[in-house]
């Protein structure tokens, strides 16, 4: 059987260089190019790569994913900065390219994918929930996009559940101090030297609470996920939003 072209966008960077490793080191697939900051996407159609793994920034994943799916390339994308309106550009997008798939994933490492489930699933139960996020210093995006979107899930479940608003009865104080307001979520976001990336789902109830933690201690984490986006993405055409939706999850 041949093997499955793939590329990398982003190959210098923390992740993007764990995913060169990870994609050389698997058999079914063959890297055909570790492009980085500068690198014509031309070398994308040349090799041509039929899956592209996006590891770059929210400055830069538009025009690469826009070069991708104009050539029928698939890609699998962990870079963050996602919203309405850059959804409906992609959308956009691959309706003029039936057949390309685009995965995006929050995150990739299984155990945030199941923190966002168990953080859905429990969030109607209790009166209050908050996020807290922890990353490196280095990360130039807050909240995380995985906080974001944990956020949001909480926030439809609590809502198709029919909650209250949350009880805070702050009414003075210093700007932030309550973290971002993510669909009625407070996030917070800490950046800490010596840290890669966490996250806490925080439940209050009467009496009880509930914390929901998960700790990425190293990138390998998030390979095993990279590997499956890559090996489903080409048989999913259109727009995957979330991980879950390949591990059978939903
Ligand atoms: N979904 C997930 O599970 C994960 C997502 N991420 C996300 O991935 C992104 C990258 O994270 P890091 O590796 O920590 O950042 P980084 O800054 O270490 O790496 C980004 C790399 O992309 C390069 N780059 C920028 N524009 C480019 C372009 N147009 N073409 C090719 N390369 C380009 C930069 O030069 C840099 O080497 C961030 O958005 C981060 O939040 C990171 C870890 C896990
Ligand atoms: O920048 C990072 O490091 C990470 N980014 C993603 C995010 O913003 O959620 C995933 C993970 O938290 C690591």
């Amino acid at each position: 059987m041949s093997k499955l072209r793939v590329a990398v966008l982003g190959a210098k960077g923390r992740i993007g260089s764990e995913a060169v490793r990870a994609v050389e080191a698997a058999e079914d697939l063959e890297l055909v190019a570790a492009l980085g900051r500068g690198d014509s996407l031309e070398a994308l159609t040349d090799t041509g790569a039929q899956v592209v793994v996006e590891l770059t920034t929210p400055a830069s994943v538009m025009d690469n994913l826009d070069f991708c799916v104009r050539h029928g390339i698939h890609a699998v994308v962990g870079t963050t900065g996602w919203t309405d309106e850059r959804l409906a550009q992609l959308n956009t997008a691959l309706a003029a390219s039936p057949g390309t798939g685009v995965l995006i994933a929050p995150n990739f490492s299984i155990g945030a994918v199941l923190t966002m489930k168990f953080a859905e699933v429990a969030a109607p139960y209790f009166e209050s929930v908050e996020v807290i996020e922890l990353h490196h210093p280095n990360k130039v995006d807050a909240p995380s996009g995985t906080a974001t979107r944990t956020a949001q899930l909480i926030a439809a479940a609590r809502q198709k559940a029919g909650s209250a608003p949350q009880p805070d009865a702050t009414a003075t104080g210093l700007d932030g101090a309550r973290g971002a307001d993510v669909d009625g979520v407070p996030v917070h976001a800490v950046r800490l030297r010596g840290l890669l990336a966490h996250q806490e789902v925080l439940l209050g109830g009467e009496g009880e609470t509930l914390t929901i933690r998960h700790d990425s201690l190293h990138h390998s984490s998030f390979m095993p996920g990279i590997l499956l986006g890559v090996r489903r993405v080409v048989d999913t055409p259109g727009l995957t939003f979330g991980l879950e939706h390949f591990l059978d999850l939903k």
